[in-house]
């Protein structure tokens, strides 16, 4: 679909002092769509609310991208209702073509005409408007982006991050609804990604655009996202804000995306999960059954031998702020991976005493498959 395919709403006005996206709730409910016998996505229903941003997050072919074609409207649902504020978009009671539906996209590639200047791609999106209006609102999109001075350059001038942010001032421009960008950063380098990154936030937070970003970097959600919705085979494993996700994960899969974790079995003995390594609330697991103790490798604390259980250090690697090391423990297959600051004085093969903090350990019911 053309990005800048997008109808001006009604009662748009050039001469607004603050052009802003007009913020709208998206609706969407029990989507699905299968390509042939592969479910791409299976039952979707969430809702963002006006003005907010929502990071969909998985791994590779679970189903992110078919979604955002489904609310752009690429993609016709199987079933299910997809609705923009009370206008059903897609659904039983019919479909809005993408160019009908008031919404606005930014592609990984960007897909900025080359053959325009900077200021005519932001334009070609508010082409139902007359020439010297559109010419008026496209130099306020870029100026919104900082980029009014490369008006009337071509956009092979710019580099990586001023391309995309030429991207996000065109699918503004016309005042979307709601804005869709699929891993809009991926194709720019780690330095300049942090900072386009913190640039395009502050834009989306200033038009207080409804925002539905795909990535598959659980960071740039944690960054990006109010809420994240975290995918899986097509389906939405879990939405909530970056600390829900982060603090309370569904389950054990969820939070190895958000964190290397040390996973420790153990059965479940009167309500707790017994494990070498101690014991800690099973909450919703059956009493005998086998359990895993994830546990977050800041959460593994070392100590003079002698406190906690007994380990030893087997391997040390400098990482900056918080070093790496991996720790043998009596009673244990795997090694134990602690995040710390440098202990002075440690060194390979040296006694530890490890002690692990409540707070870093989540229990899991153990994976069946
Ligand atoms: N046009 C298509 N025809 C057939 N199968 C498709 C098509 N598009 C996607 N799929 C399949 O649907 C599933 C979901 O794909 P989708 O591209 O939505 O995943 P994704 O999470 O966006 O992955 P990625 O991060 O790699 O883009 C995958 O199994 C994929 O192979």
């Amino acid at each position: 679909m053309s990005v800048v395919d997008h109808p001006v709403r009604e009662g748009h006005c050039a001469g607004m002092r603050t052009p802003a996206a007009l913020a709208s709730r998206l609706i969407v409910e029990d989507v699905r769509l299968a390509y042939g016998d592969v479910p791409a996505v299976r039952g979707v229903s969430f809702t963002a609310e006006p003005g907010e941003i929502i990071c969909l997050l998985g791994h590779s072919g679970c189903g992110k991208t078919t979604l955002l074609r489904l609310i752009a409207g690429i993609e016709r649902p199987d079933s299910g209702r997809i609705l923009l504020d009370e206008r059903v978009l897609a659904g039983p009671e019919g479909f809005v073509p993408p160019e009908r539906r008031n919404i606005g996209l930014v592609f990984q590639d960007y897909a900025l005409f080359p053959h325009l200047t900077n200021l005519e791609n932001v334009a070609f999106g508010l082409r139902r408007m007359n020439t010297a209006d559109a010419e008026v609102e496209a130099r306020r999109a870029l100026a919104r982006v900082g980029l009014e001075r490369y008006a009337g350059e071509y956009p092979h001038t710019l580099s990586g991050g001023e391309q995309q942010r030429v991207a996000l001032a065109r699918a503004l421009a016309p005042r979307p609804g709601i804005l869709l960008m699929d891993e809009p950063f991926s194709g720019l380098d780690r330095r300049l990604r942090d900072s386009v990154r913190t640039e395009t936030l502050n834009v989306l937070r200033e038009v207080r655009a409804t925002s539905i970003i795909v990535t598959h970097d659980p960071e740039e959600a944690m960054r990006l996202g109010d809420r994240i919705g975290l995918m899986r085979a097509g389906a939405l494993v879990q939405i909530g804000t970056p600390e829900e996700l982060y603090r309370h994960p569904a389950d054990l899969a969820a939070a190895r995306f958000f964190c290397e974790l040390n996973e420790v079995p153990g059965r479940v003995k009167a309500g707790m999960l017994e494990t070498p390594l101690g014991r800690w609330p099973a909450t919703g697991l059956a009493e005998g059954a086998a359990g895993i103790a994830a546990i977050r490798p800041q959460g593994v604390g070392l100590r003079a031998p002698g406190a906690g259980r007994r380990g030893r250090l087997v391997a040390h690697r400098f990482l900056g702020e918080l070093d790496l090391y991996e720790v043998a423990v009596d009673g244990l297959d795997d090694h134990l991976v602690a995040r710390r600051r440098p202990l002075a004085g440690l060194e390979r093969g040296h006694e530890v005493g490890v002690e692990i903090e409540a707070a870093e350990v989540l229990v899991f019911a153990a994976e069946t498959s």
